[in-house]
């Protein structure tokens, strides 16, 4: 599975294309509302320098004043100026609004069956999908469409979930297991489902996505809030070194007009890097969408650009996640029927996947038909991830299966509610032998990567139920690509070391941990996180979710539990793990853009000052004569050029600024090296190119 498998939905739409441009330009006017500018705050600056020197204007136009031609163009190019940064922002957001739009559409206005009496789905009322809220119960059929969020609690169908995914192979959401959320405005295709509402109207994953993919819904992240604090201080330093320039010019007999220092003051702060801030932080979560994750937070989009460890469950996550039921594996002295009828009886109400098939290898292998459960009167025990056990209780009889050392152990200590006479019941049958030959079987089964389930009745072995999981494609080549980012993988599993160490072999991952709890996920992601490395968690189970609130980047699987996706801070709508590769790289491209930019803005605004400062002081100071090595025409095309090349290079920097910087694999130190090289003197050397071609130009269109 190469990058190419990862499709993208939208195309990367071209800068040039004019429906994409003509908003942009109309929303870059409406953003010179100084609300909106506020939170950029060099851009603010430049703002009101803008709106100093439009007054100053009018009142030389008013007085007749000389000298208003050089005075409007100034005035024209610092406006240019914040147009410019607000067209980065505009261009940066309308590229995802094709796609909200398009995701806008699928919300149409459906119609639900909510179930009148639970457990009945006979039994419905049609009421329009805005009218659910959460807690009701709908049944949705082959050709419905599911009328919102939640999470499948009868049944199981297949779902063609093209509407949010893009993708239009169908999916299994089936009650019980992990793969139980499902999306409103998805389309079940066949069979029936019992669906309990989850999401309250307003707040369902596509209003969600829509707000995400428009950038409405976008924060400033602590970093870029700490480089616009940082840009600021820039810019106040600046204040005070322009402030000072009259008095000098003042000693040698000259004055400086307004005009003059505002456009050297807006070449001198780092209007560059403040103009693109934003569209870079946009451009960042829309790359993430077309990869079809959803980032819910900008934070967790650079996280993952700088993460040391990644943590993946195993089950649904690196395995396709359908542990189904293969085989029957008794014990000496047990009849392959008796166990497969002991199974059957411990699955019968089992609604986790795993349950299922054995109720259906069962019937299919042994003929065993199902039972009544309400004619058996039993009790049953529901399957936890704390006892990694199920079974059921009829009388005094029970039946277990589960992890083959939790049913050891059960039998070894059994609970007091059962009965003081099971106690007495299971103690001698529990030998030293069957231990021994149930660990056999369950090595050989664990060995070739399969979950062995030990099942007890009675307090007596019986044998062992053979699940088989499947270790998702191309999975191992991807973590390979991992490790040569720098990255360790670690599955983590409620499964036994055995069957983890196998998959764990067979996927490639570096590191595993078995026999987990969710509480020895949370706790392995501390540990991790206080020995100062970033952690990102993918999983797909209610068991997971503390693990991805944990995580500095928790990416939950959309074909996961509803816990899980709400739980991380990003859903991956292809639930491929592997998917971290695109974004870690993604992340990283994200800070390195962030990086460069950085240090182009700042470079060329110190070559700046040497390149138009000489031509300015020349009047004043003749000596400097000799500074002036770029012969600019003369001090007035000095500081044209000059404010004019740095409205421009905004312009010319908008399409690196939204494709990003390429990142590649060579390791951080000379990754960093090669960006300093390139955009730090690159940011020395364009100013000096660019000022001297304009004003050239400036001559010659005799604007100075
Ligand atoms: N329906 C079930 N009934 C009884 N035991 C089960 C059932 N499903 C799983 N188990 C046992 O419980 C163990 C833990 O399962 P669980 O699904 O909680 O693992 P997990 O922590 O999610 O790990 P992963 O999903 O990565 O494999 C399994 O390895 C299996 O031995
Ligand atoms: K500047
Ligand atoms: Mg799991």
């Amino acid at each position: 599975m190469d990058s190419s498998t990862l499709r993208k939905r939208v195309p990367a739409s071209t800068l040039l294309d004019w429906k994409t441009v003509a908003p942009a330009i109309g929303a870059s006017v409406r953003k010179l509302d100084p609300r909106a500018l506020i939170t950029n705050p060099v851009m603010f600056v430049v703002w009101i320098v803008a709106v100093l020197a439009s007054l100053l204007l009018v009142r030389d136009l008013v007085a007749g004043a000389a000298g208003i031609g050089f005075t409007l163009q100034i005035v024209l190019w610092l406006w240019f100026t914040v147009l410019f940064a607000n067209f980065a922002e505009a261009i940066a957001e309308r590229r995802g609004k094709a796609q909200a739009d398009s995701l806008r559409e699928t919300r149409t206005r459906t119609k639900a069956k909510r179930l009148l009496v639970p457990g009945n789905t006979e039994l419905f009322e049609m009421v329009w999908a805005e009218e659910l809220s959460p807690g009701d119960l709908v049944v949705v059929e082959a050709g419905d469409l599911i009328p919102g969020d939640g999470e499948v609690v009868e049944g199981m169908a297949s779902v063609n979930e093209a509407a949010i995914t893009g993708e239009s192979a169908p999916v299994i959401r089936e009650s019980g297991g992990d793969r139980s959320a499902v999306t409103g405005g998805t389309t079940v295709i066949s069979d029936r489902i019992v669906v309990k509402i989850t999401a309250a109207k307003g707040s369902s994953f596509l209003d969600r996505m829509i707000a995400l993919i428009e950038g409405a819904a976008r924060q400033k992240t602590p970093n870029e809030i700490a480089l616009n604090i940082l840009l600021a201080g820039l810019s106040l330093i600046f204040v005070f070194a322009v402030a000072t320039i009259p008095s000098f010019v003042a000693y040698a007999g000259g004055t400086v007009p307004f005009v003059v220092l505002a456009a050297l003051f807006v070449t001198l702060i780092p209007t560059t890097i403040g103009a693109l801030l934003s569209a870079i932080g946009i451009a960042g979560m829309d790359r993430l969408v077309r990869f079809n994750v959803l980032a819910m937070s900008g934070h967790a989009v650079e996280a993952a650009g700088d993460v040391d460890t990644l943590l993946l469950d195993k089950t649904g996550t690196i395995t396709l996640g359908n542990r189904q039921a293969t085989a029957f594996r008794p014990l000496r002295g047990v009849s392959e029927q008796e166990l497969a009828d002991a199974a059957q009886l411990a699955s019968l109400a089992d609604e986790t996947p795993e349950g299922r098939s054995i109720v259906v290898l069962a019937k299919e292998k042994y003929g065993i038909r199902g039972r009544d459960l309400a004619e058996l009167r039993g009790r049953s025990i529901p399957f936890s991830a704390n006892t990694r056990m199920s079974g059921m209780e009829v009388g005094a009889s029970w039946v277990r299966k589960g992890a083959v050392d939790s049913v050891i152990a059960f039998l070894d200590s059994p609970p007091v509610d059962t009965g003081g006479n099971v106690a007495q019941a299971l103690r001698p049958r529990l030998g030293a032998d069957a231990v021994r030959e149930i660990n056999a079987i369950a090595e050989e089964i664990a060995k070739a990567g399969g979950t062995p389930l030990a099942v007890a009745k009675d307090g007596r072995l019986l044998g062992v139920i053979q699940l088989k999981d499947i270790v998702k494609g191309g999975i191992r080549e991807r973590f390979a690509e991992l490790r040569r980012m720098g990255i360790r993988t670690v599955m983590i599993t409620g499964d036994n070391p055995m069957t983890a160490a196998a998959i764990a072999a067979e996927a490639g991952v570096d590191d595993f941990l078995a026999q987990a709890t969710p509480e020895d996920k949370l706790r392995l992601i501390r540990e991790e996180q206080a020995k100062g490395k970033l952690v990102a968690m993918c999983g797909d189970g209610t068991n997971d979710a503390p693990a991805l609130a944990q995580a500095d980047v928790g990416v939950a699987m959309n074909t996961g539990t509803q816990a899980a996706r709400e739980a991380g801070n990003m859903v991956d709508l292809d639930s491929n793990p592997t998917k971290l590769i695109e974004v870690v790289e993604i992340g990283k491209q994200l800070l390195m853009t962030r990086g460069a930019l950085t240090t182009f803005s700042i470079a060329n605004d110190v070559a700046k000052y040497f390149a138009i400062l000489p031509a300015i002081f020349v009047a004043v100071y003749p000596q400097l004569g000799v500074l002036n090595i770029m012969g600019l025409a003369s001090p007035q095309s000095a500081i044209l050029s000059a404010i004019v090349f740095n409205a421009l290079i905004i312009v010319a920097l908008i399409p690196l600024a939204l494709k990003g910087v390429r990142y590649r694999a060579i390791g951080a130190g000379p990754l960093l090296r090669r960006n300093l090289l390139v955009y730090g003197l690159g940011g020395v050397v364009t100013p000096f190119i660019g000022i001297k071609a304009i004003d050239m130009a400036i001559v010659a269109l005799g604007l100075a």
